[in-house]
């Protein structure tokens, strides 16, 4: 039997089983096999290079933001409407077959927008192109799932089990489980919250399932046997994403009302290119995205180029935004200067662990300040001609 034909079976013996206290245990057992087969179905078949399909985009901008849906939902027309670039779009289904990028300018940042194939129910096992676009889905810091607000919003449903099938968690965070493989000492089990969904034998009925008899599993909150999973399988995606209802021009006010109100939702028509500025600001805000500007010592501040950091790519702090400008920043930092919401008076001298916010002014000092060669390197990184606007009134020349 064929890994397709075994997921399968367990999915249907999933179904037939009663959930009550005498079939949790093998309920998780089930679980943890249809976790682990589906992990051997991602694994690339011998021989496949999968290259030269098309899909393979380089990254390019601050973010990427991955357009999935099912076909003639609109997602071609909304890249064309958001970032001009020309993505052909029809009346009928699969006119997109590759990923097609474009670039969204906004807030001084550029975000790269991928344009896919619509997949469709059984996309995870291989459907259509399914695979393909769920990988580039992956590699996205937000997945804008597009939906026809005028058809069955059971589609939501079916797409997103068909992201969780590879792994991909939507508006999720990461279960707080501690858990380490030994290879020796039995498994240790503790809890520091109370757990109501799983207990230790259930815990190690599904360790049992990996084959695993050394860990160590530590609870910090009331987990799931799913999340547990997750942690042993350990190669999960934890993603945001935003509903994106479109076509509400052929809907009723009560309907694009009700779809309004739902969690991480917006209402948007392409066609008539209503709420577009909504989505744009949705989007920015789901991702957290936050613009530093910095500020060389003696000069105006460098509006022409923020840079932009993430909480969840790789945090926001002054030391990340060292990070980002120099590598030996960090190091010869002595203190910085901060303008902006982040600041309690400006400017306010802070250091490394400081969390910087969206629109912030930054000026970093450095031990070694004075010296020819750390000014050199400092300055490198602000080259060229300084475009005053009228923020500068918050980062006065004088420091
Ligand atoms: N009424 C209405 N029609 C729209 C809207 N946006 C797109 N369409 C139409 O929907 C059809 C499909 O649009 P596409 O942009 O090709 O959809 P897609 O999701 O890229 O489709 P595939 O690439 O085939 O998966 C086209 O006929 C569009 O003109 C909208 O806001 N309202
Ligand atoms: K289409
Ligand atoms: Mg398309």
């Amino acid at each position: 039997m064929g890994v397709i034909e075994r997921i399968k079976e367990i999915e249907a013996e999933m179904a037939r089983t009663q959930k009550n206290k005498a079939t949790e245990y093998h309920l998780g057992q089930l679980k943890a096999k249809l976790a682990k087969l589906r992990t051997t179905l991602l694994e690339p078949a011998k021989g496949a290079s999968g290259q030269g399909d098309g899909f393979e985009v380089t990254k390019y901008g601050h973010a990427r933001v991955a357009l999935i849906g099912f076909p003639s939902v609109g997602k071609s027309t909304l890249l064309t409407q958001l970032t001009g670039t020309k993505s052909e779009a029809a009346a009928y289904e699969f006119t997109t077959l590759t990923c097609i990028p474009g670039i969204i300018h906004y807030n001084d940042a550029k975000i790269q927008l991928l344009d896919l194939p619509g997949i469709i129910e059984g996309a995870a096992q291989g459907k259509g192109r399914g695979r393909q676009v769920i990988a580039v889905a992956k590699s996205s810091d937000l997945v804008l799932m597009v939906l026809d607000a005028s058809k069955n919003d059971r589609h939501k449903e079916i797409l997103t089990a068909e992201l969780e099938a590879v792994g991909l968690r939507l508006n999720q965070r990461p279960p707080q489980i501690y858990f380490k493989r030994k290879k020796t000492g039995g498994i240790s089990f503790n809890s520091t919250a109370p757990l109501t969904h799983i207990d230790e034998k259930l815990c190690y009925q599904i360790l049992h399932e990996y084959k695993i008899h050394n860990a160590e599993v530590l609870f910090r909150e009331d987990a799931t046997v799913d999340q547990l999973i997750d942690v042993i399988e350990g190669n999960r995606k934890y993603i945001k994403c935003l509903y994106v209802y479109n076509k509400i021009d052929v809907m009723g006010m009560d309907d694009v009302d009700r779809l309004s109100r739902l969690p991480n939702s917006v209402v948007i028509s392409c066609s008539m290119q209503l709420n577009l500025d909504r989505l744009l600001a949705a989007m920015w805000a789901t991702m957290g995205l936050v613009r530093v500007f910095t500020k060389p010592q003696g000069q105006h501040p460098d509006f022409s180029e923020p840079i932009v950091m993430s909480h969840d790519r790789g945090g926001c702090s002054v030391e990340d935004f060292c990070g980002q400008l120099h590598r030996s920043l960090a190091k010869d930092f002595k203190y910085g200067l901060v303008w902006g919401t982040s600041a309690k008076h400006f400017p306010q001298r802070c250091g490394l662990q400081h969390e910087l916010e969206d629109e912030d002014v930054v000026q970093i000092v450095k031990r070694k300040d004075q010296t020819e060669e750390g000014r050199g390197r400092f300055k490198s990184h602000v080259e060229g001609p300084v475009r005053i606007s009228d923020r500068v009134k918050k980062a006065p020349l004088k420091q």
